[in-house]
Formats: C-alpha cells, sequence, structure tokens
C-alpha cells in the first residue's frame, strides 16, 4: 500500500493552536492540491483526535476530479468516534480501525452508523497489521491527513512512503500545540528523508519528501 502523509504546518511547525481547533493555515490552492491527493486515494486516513477536534468530512468536493470519491479511515483504539461524525456521513465506506480495548458496545454503534470495524492490536491500533486488512479491501493508495499522533506513529513503524507539507507564513507557538510529529518522539534514530520539490502555493511553501 501506497502512503501519502499530507499536511499544514505553521512555519514553527504546529497543525494548530494549544487549543487544538482548525486552523486556517493554507489557502484555496492549497486546498485544491489537497483535493487533488483526496482525489487519487482510495481512502483518506485521520486520527481519533483530529475527528474529536475538527469533526472534518474527508470529501473530495470537486466533482471534476473524477473517480470514486474516497473511502474514510479513522484510527480509534477506544471506538471514541461519534455516531454522528461526519466523518460516517453519506454512502462512501468508512473504516474504523480500532483495538481489542474497544468496548463492544461502541463497536457495534459504529457499525450500526454504517462503518466497518477492522480490530488490530490489543490497546492501541496496530497500524501494519490495520494496513494489511485495509489492502485487503481494495485500499492501496492511502491519504493521510494527521494529526501529529497519528503520523509519529506511522514513522515510527515506517509505513510512510510519500510526504508533502504545506508551510504557512504564520507562527502559532504554543509548547502543547500539536505539531507534525507529535507521539514519545525519535531520540536515537530519527526518519531521513529525500526531498523531492519545493513549490510556491497561496503565501506559504510546498515541501514534497520521498521517504
Ligand atoms: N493542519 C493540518 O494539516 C491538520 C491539523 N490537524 C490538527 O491536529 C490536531 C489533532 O491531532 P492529534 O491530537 O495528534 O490527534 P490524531 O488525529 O493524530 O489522533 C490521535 C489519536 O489516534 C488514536 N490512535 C489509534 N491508534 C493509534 C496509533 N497507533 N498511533 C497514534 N494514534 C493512534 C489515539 O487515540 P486512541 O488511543 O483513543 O485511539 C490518539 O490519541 C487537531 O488540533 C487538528 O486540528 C489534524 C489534521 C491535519
Ligand atoms: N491541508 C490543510 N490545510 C489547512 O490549512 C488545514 N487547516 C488543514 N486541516 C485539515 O483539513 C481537514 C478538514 O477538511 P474537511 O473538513 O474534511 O474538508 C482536517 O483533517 C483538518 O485538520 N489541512
Amino acid at each position: 500500500m501506497h502512503v501519502h502523509v499530507n499536511a499544514a504546518v505553521s512555519v514553527d511547525g504546529k497543525l494548530s493552536s494549544t487549543r487544538r481547533e482548525q486552523i486556517s493555515i493554507s489557502g484555496d490552492e492549497d486546498f485544491a492540491r489537497m483535493e487533488t491527493i483526496r482525489a487519487e486515494s482510495d481512502a483518506v486516513m485521520v486520527g481519533v483526535g483530529t475527528v474529536l477536534a475538527d469533526d472534518p468530512s474527508l470529501e473530495r468536493h470537486d466533482e471534476s476530479l473524477g473517480r470514486e470519491p474516497p473511502a474514510r479511515v479513522v484510527a480509534d483504539s477506544r471506538a471514541r468516534t461519534p455516531t454522528d461524525a461526519d466523518i460516517l456521513a453519506g454512502d462512501r465506506p468508512t473504516y474504523v480501525l480500532a483495538s481489542a480495548a474497544a468496548p463492544e458496545d461502541r463497536r457495534r454503534a459504529l457499525e450500526r452508523a454504517g462503518a466497518t470495524v477492522i480490530v488490530a492490536g490489543d490497546e492501541r491500533v496496530a497500524l501494519p497489521e490495520a494496513f494489511d486488512e485495509l489492502a485487503s479491501h481494495g485500499i492501496s493508495r492511502l491519504m493521510v491527513e494527521g494529526g501529529g499522533e497519528l503520523i509519529f506513529s506511522l514513522f515510527a513503524a515506517e509505513l510512510v512512503d510519500e510526504l508533502t507539507v504545506y508551510v504557512g507564513s504564520m507562527i502559532i507557538g504554543g509548547r502543547g500545540a500539536p505539531t507534525l510529529a507529535d507521539g514519545d518522539g525519535f531520540v536515537d534514530e530519527f526518519p531521513t528523508l529525500e526531498l523531492r520539490d519545493v513549490a510556491r502555493l497561496d503565501d506559504g511553501v510546498v515541501l514534497t519528501y520521498d521517504v
């Protein structure tokens, strides 16, 4: 499976502020670029932290981009996704990746709301195992939009193939504000990236890396 992480950060590397609310870091041109990646992907993924903070639709709004709209995926060990979340709206498939620690009644509630629940891992979602299961559902190109906890885990599990980061011309600050890669952090060995492209867009730059 090809895994493409795409996110927008401030110059100081923040995905959002200490309030963890969605912030307009990029503009129309970058949202159009993001939609193109969504349209080229079989599924778009976020962590449950982003679902609870932003309630994203993960829609491909521009129908001229062709293909089937992408499925949605949420990493949600304890099945905390609200049953009225936008990620469950409409007919496109939604896969909730949960762990064995997810309460049975929550799993059933999400299934009733239309989700396919995939259980992988004991306490937290075991991402490699869950991705194998997604592949068996026909997902071969996966776009990941964040947030920082999920992106860190994907790098730690060596599951990322491509990274695009929009760097907006702003400072957000705050030691508790989410960054591109949070989690426990790397201390000995650090994932290295190969810079493929740099482009100006809106009032910022898009950095494209192979991993
Ligand atoms: N600027 C941008 O491009 C974007 C910004 N954001 C911002 O990011 C913030 C949310 O980020 P964040 O709080 O880091 O949340 P995430 O979206 O990264 O979700 C993290 C949660 O996912 C669940 N999870 C399940 N399995 C795993 C796993 N293996 N590894 C990591 N997490 C796992 C965990 O909860 P549990 O254990 O309960 O399952 C964890 O707390 C918001 O402020 C949002 O606005 C988000 C996306 C894009
Ligand atoms: N690419 C990008 N640029 C920004 O400036 C952003 N604030 C975000 N945020 C993420 O976009 C998603 C919401 O989109 P929809 O509501 O699904 O259209 C969500 O994942 C945000 O955190 N992204």
